[in-house]
């Protein structure tokens, strides 16, 4: 086994008294993918929005359980939720750059964790962009804003911004789902490079999309985990029936 990037244990979470994910342990390594399925309303995205702390926003959300990042576990109320953000980044499912310039949406977080050098912030413009595969495409355009991209080239931004911050993990919440099929298979290959470097947790509705870039799979259903295996397992032998009934079409 790889090295260990975060290790939840019993995360429940509840919206008052409904409990969306119940109870579910589940360990994410270094430089891999991991992809998280089930039927709509089985509680992925809840899951993968407690990881950075994004369910802190919704009033009546209350979370239960640890996860450990290390020796620390991110849930505890001390925690300090921007530069948690920093070390786990997030990209939804739809783009949602800044109403700024390309260069401004990057360089926006480095600044703001107290880099002013202008020299190295384009550098870090330059790196992020690079990585998300989006520089040939800007460099020429870096001071036009953000929103005269195309879609899935907003997305690749946002990816980029995520990577801006140099994060340990990135939550991705079904980031091709609005996108045209080359754009899709454009992030998909852009998650392929970036696992070299992250960790990466991806919520997808798209079997052929996680059996395709991810290394481990984890089936929820009605909030609680059911199997946690490597991808290939998961779909070519699960242990569990309703894993089965899933991937094969059968409800959801
Ligand atoms: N802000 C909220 N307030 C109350 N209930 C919520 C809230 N967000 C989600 N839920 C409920 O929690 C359960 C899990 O929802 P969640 O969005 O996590 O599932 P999901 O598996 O990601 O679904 P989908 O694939 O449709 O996005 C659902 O029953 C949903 O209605």
């Amino acid at each position: 086994m790889g090295d260990l990037a975060l290790s939840v244990k019993n995360l429940s979470v509840f919206y008052g008294e409904k409990e969306a994910v119940k109870s579910v342990s589940l360990d994410f390594e270094e430089k891999q993918v991991t992809a998280l399925i089930g039927p709509s309303g089985c509680g992925k995205s809840t899951f993968l929005r407690s990881l950075n702390r994004m369910n802190d926003l919704i009033a009546d959300a209350r979370i239960q359980g640890e996860a450990w990042i290390g020796d620390r576990n991110i849930l505890e109320p001390g925690v300090d939720v921007v530069l948690l953000r920093q070390q786990i980044g997030m990209v939804w499912q739809r783009p949602n750059p800044f109403h700024k310039s390309i260069y401004e949406n990057i360089a926006f977080g480095p600044r703001y964790h107290g880099i002013k050098n202008k020299k190295k912030l384009d550098e870090i413009v330059e790196q992020s962009l690079r990585k998300a595969a989006l520089w040939d495409e800007t460099k020429d355009r870096l001071k036009q804003s953000a929103l005269a991209l195309s879609g899935g080239q907003q997305q690749r931004l946002c990816i980029a911004r995520s990577i801006a911050v140099q994060p340990r993990i990135i939550l991705m919440d079904e980031p091709a789902s609005a996108l045209d099929p080359v754009s899709t298979s454009k992030i998909e290959e852009l998650i392929s490079e970036l696992k070299r470097d992250y960790c990466i947790v991806i919520v997808t509705h798209n079997m052929h999309q996680a059996a395709r870039i991810s290394d481990k799979t984890a089936f929820f259903y009605m909030g609680k985990l059911i199997e946690h295996d490597d991808t290939q397992k998961i779909f070519t032998e699960p242990k569990e029936k309703a894993t089965d009934d899933y991937i094969s079409g059968r409800f959801g």
